[in-house]
């Protein structure tokens, strides 16, 4: 974000409007052709290379130490144990609440003791267009001396430019962080709910983020995130593997062309997945310790993790 377009007034930051996103969107696609340069070096990517990655739920539920990651609560209701909540909320490098919020985490707080309250941190970025939270809850947490930016633009979704904002705490902090942990609600409004993944694929199609920063979504006791191009390696931790834990791979956005999985109950091989054909919703894990997936397009991959709740 252009802040010399942005009026600062102490710890109260507006931006301006649709231009201004637009503006930092390609500030933001030109910065990262070099970074997508650099890192392609770095691993020895090129188009014709086929891309793996790894992911390990584990290491997010029991944080490592050596990680950086920023936790972003969106207007939903905070469901999850309230321990876990807690250390991810005090461990994470950056804190933001998104506009309604912010009155869900007032409200979380609100149902900790007052020792427990005391030692939870403050968020450091309040965002959003300010529809969904009252004046006192905003004025509230101005007080605690949280920054505050407000995102007007309706064109983007407060999740969105939330994003943005997390870029532009990073690029100005010259801090890379390991992942975005955002708390979401996957029942309720269904546009609310497209809309998150919109802003799953916003991130990577116009490289919001730091390419090697991942987002995960965490909403009751299921955590999603979007599969790319390539080859997964997911570990399974041992709760989701050995109960009836759910598992999906849903082709959101685009049909899924060619799709190879194992550790499934139900695998695919090299099969298609598409709205009208085939989904894979309901499927479950056959106990292995890794599920692998590879993909021709982007999927959404979703899988339940009891403990969470
Ligand atoms: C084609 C089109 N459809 C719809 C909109 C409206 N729109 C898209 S994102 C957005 C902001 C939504 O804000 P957010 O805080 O994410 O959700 P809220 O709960 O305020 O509806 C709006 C109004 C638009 N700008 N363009
Ligand atoms: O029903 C909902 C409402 C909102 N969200 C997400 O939260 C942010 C902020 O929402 P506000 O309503 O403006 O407070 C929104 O951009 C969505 O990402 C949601 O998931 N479900």
């Amino acid at each position: 974000m252009d802040l010399k377009k942005s009026f600062i007034n102490k710890n109260f930051i507006f931006r301006l409007d649709s231009n201004n996103i637009l503006s930092n969107l390609n500030r933001i696609m030109t910065r990262n052709l070099a970074l997508t340069k650099v890192s392609e070096n770095h691993t020895g990517l090129s188009n014709n290379i086929i891309k793996c990655w790894k992911w390990n739920v584990n290491k997010i539920l029991n944080i490592q130490e050596n990680k950086k990651y920023a936790i972003l609560i969106l207007n939903c209701r905070i469901t999850q144990k309230k321990d876990i909540i807690k250390r991810f909320w005090n461990e994470a490098s950056l804190r933001i609440t998104v506009d309604g919020g912010t009155s869900h985490w007032d409200k979380f707080l609100n149902h900790l003791s007052h020792d427990e309250q005391k030692s939870m941190k403050c968020p450091d970025l309040v965002t959003g267009d300010f529809d969904s939270i009252s004046k006192e809850i905003l004025q509230k947490y101005k007080e605690k001396h949280c920054k505050i930016i407000s995102t007007p633009d309706q064109d983007f979704t407060d999740f969105t430019k939330a994003i943005i904002e997390l870029n532009n705490y990073c690029e100005e902090n010259k801090v890379q962080m390991d992942y975005a942990l955002v708390m979401a609600q996957n029942s309720g409004r269904l546009d609310q709910i497209l809309g998150n993944i919109q802003t799953l694929h916003q991130i990577k199609e116009n490289r919001l983020l730091h390419p090697q920063t991942r987002v995960y979504m965490m909403s009751d006791d299921s955590i999603s995130w979007l599969l790319h191009p390539g080859d997964h390696i997911i570990e399974i931790p041992i709760e989701s593997r050995n109960g009836n834990a759910w598992c999906s791979l849903i082709p959101v956005g685009e049909p899924c062309i060619s799709v190879t999985t194992s550790g499934l109950k139900w695998n695919l091989d090299n099969q298609k997945l598409n709205f009208g054909g085939l989904i894979s919703t309901s499927n479950t894990f056959d106990g292995s310790e890794q599920v692998k997936v590879k993909c021709s397009h982007t999927l959404l991959w979703s899988m339940e993790v009891p403990t969470l709740m």
